[in-house]
């Protein structure tokens, strides 16, 4: 690996110096070649590994921990920071730096009470989640990868520690600035410092005064809105929105209890902490505005409210916008670019609601039938809409209502002139397979009874082509057995 610093050079009083403390018996549990590749590496070795687990040193590694603060759950904690993540500096790559992060590589003085570790199934988890979504084109962080360890951790009850190897195009959060606004209040010239920086290492298409800020903040709205538009079309919930979980880039961002939806639950919880369903599947857009006002706010400062407000108006829309683009795809409806008669302004946004309707009514019945979100999706892929009888009206209870939806929908999608390709088209963005947390949990019991990895990789293979039949694999893209069925992960991790 070959790193800068910039970070660690130009932001000086943004983190502590802190070296990772080893991990003993390190292993290999998992390593992706794809990201790998993003940095420039090729197969894990010997030497990889020892400085990964913190037992040598990596060459032009600087080791550090970024504080910042955030809301958690709706509240304001002053202060956090890297607890138990460690950075290296950023890994150049062939097309840009990486941040390199040892998430459990040991405690920080920002840990509080906790030890600086993770465990190993919540580092499995993290390192096969981040590479899935990457697979489903969703914007986030990276995993290079896990390494398991014999080094006893303790939670509910002893455990073991593991390392998941983060990559991040940037580790500043929202709550990097809601801790030099909040917190060191009145330091407006760090705030205005890590602004620069960012603008500089993130947007460097914009400037960095007055007219270059008020864009930039605009993008981050953007930003955020489409990577939540991807969340709400996979059927993902993170599970722990906090706004120091949230990137500055708008990349998904620290995995813990997040859950791909099995049955279509608009209210469905993955987090066992929250009580309240804060962070529901649903309440997911709704949050990300949410945090984005925390941001505004923090930057107040140096924003004009007004640009920060109107930036924060145009959230909704970008959310829905990309939303509507990825579900048209699913669906086979018409994107706007491909009508023959470009409409007029008001007969589009006319057409963007019923589509949206059309979505909506979809999601409706899957609730009410019952049905898992992606399988339902992949249906699609059989479907004819030519044709009154539909693959996916035969896992419907309520036929009736099914086919009202089907008769709107067939308006909708109109004559289709090659079935094939129409039904190709929907395979390629609806998954055939997802990381269930059942699937998860059985890769993770393996490791944990016998020290077995190979389904953790098998999975790890199958979910780097999501979208493929792998029919040796059918298994894997069923309904969860009775134990798996609305797993909750709980936030000890
Ligand atoms: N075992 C631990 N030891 C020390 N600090 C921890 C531990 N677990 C969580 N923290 C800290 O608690 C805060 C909130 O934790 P959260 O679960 O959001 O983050 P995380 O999963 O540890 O890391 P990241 O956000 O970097 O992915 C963070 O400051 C985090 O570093
Ligand atoms: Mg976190």
């Amino acid at each position: 690996m070959q790193f800068k610093q910039d970070f660690f050079e130009q932001l000086v009083g943004f983190y502590s110096q802190v070296y990772p403390l080893p991990i003993s018996n390190p292993h290999w549990l998992g390593w992706s070649d794809d990201a790998a590749k993003l940095i420039g590496l090729q197969k894990p070795n010997d030497e990889l590994l020892m400085q990964l687990s913190a037992n040598y040193a990596a060459p032009g590694a600087s080791y550090y921990a970024q504080v910042y603060s955030g809301h958690q759950f709706g509240g304001y904690t002053p202060r956090l920071g890297d607890g138990r993540s460690i950075i290296l500096g950023e890994a150049i790559g062939p097309n840009g730096a990486w941040d390199v992060a040892l998430k459990g590589g040991g405690p920080t003085p920002y840990s509080r009470q906790g030890d600086g570790r993770a465990v190993m199934r919540s580092a499995v988890r993290e390192f096969l989640v981040s590479e899935a979504l990457a697979a489903l084109n969703v914007p986030t962080s990276r995993a290079l990868a896990v390494i398991g360890s014999d080094l006893p951790v303790w939670r509910e009850s002893q455990e073991t520690a593991a390392i998941t190897v983060r990559l991040a195009k940037s580790h500043i959060r929202f709550g990097h600035f809601e801790y030099f606004f909040h917190s060191e209040r009145g330091d407006t010239g760090k705030l205005t410092q890590l602004v620069n920086f960012t603008i500089q290492q993130h947007f460097p298409h914009l400037s960095a005064d007055a007219a270059g800020y008020k864009q930039w903040f605009h993008e981050v709205v953007q930003s955020t809105a489409k990577m939540i538009a991807h969340w709400q079309s996979v059927g993902f919930a993170h599970g722990v929105m906090n706004t120091d979980n949230m990137s500055i880039i708008g990349d998904t961002f620290d995995f813990g209890p997040f859950a791909f939806l099995d049955t279509f639950k608009e209210g469905f919880v993955c987090n066992h902490s929250d009580h309240e369903g804060r962070y529901a599947f649903g309440q997911q857009p709704a949050v990300g505005l949410w945090n984005l006002k925390r941001l505004a706010q923090a930057l107040a400062p140096i924003i004009e409210s007004n640009d920060l407000i109107v930036a924060l108006n145009t959230y909704q829309a970008a959310l829905v916008k990309q939303y509507l683009s990825l579900m048209r795809a699913k669906l086979g409806l018409p994107q706007p670019s491909s009508n023959s008669n470009i409409l007029s302004e008001a007969a589009q946004v006319k057409q963007d609601q019923q589509d949206l309707h059309l979505v909506g009514q979809l999601t409706v019945l899957l609730e009410a039938n019952q049905l898992d979100y992606s399988n339902s999706l992949r249906r699609f892929g059989q479907v004819d809409p030519n044709r009154s009888d539909s693959a996916l009206r035969n896992d419907m209870i309520d036929v009736a209502g099914f086919d009202t939806w089907y008769k709107a929908y067939q308006d909708r999608v109109g004559e289709v002139a090659d079935v094939d390709v129409w039904q190709g088209n929907r395979n390629g963005v609806n998954p055939k397979y997802i990381l269930r947390n059942y699937l998860a949990q059985e890769a993770i019991i393996d490791i944990e009874e016998s020290g077995d990895n190979r389904k953790l990789l098998q999975l790890q293979q199958l979910l780097s082509r999501p979208f493929d039949e792998q029919p040796e694999m059918e298994d894997f893209a069923k309904r969860p057995p009775e134990w798996g069925q609305g797993l909750i992960m709980s936030c000890s991790s």
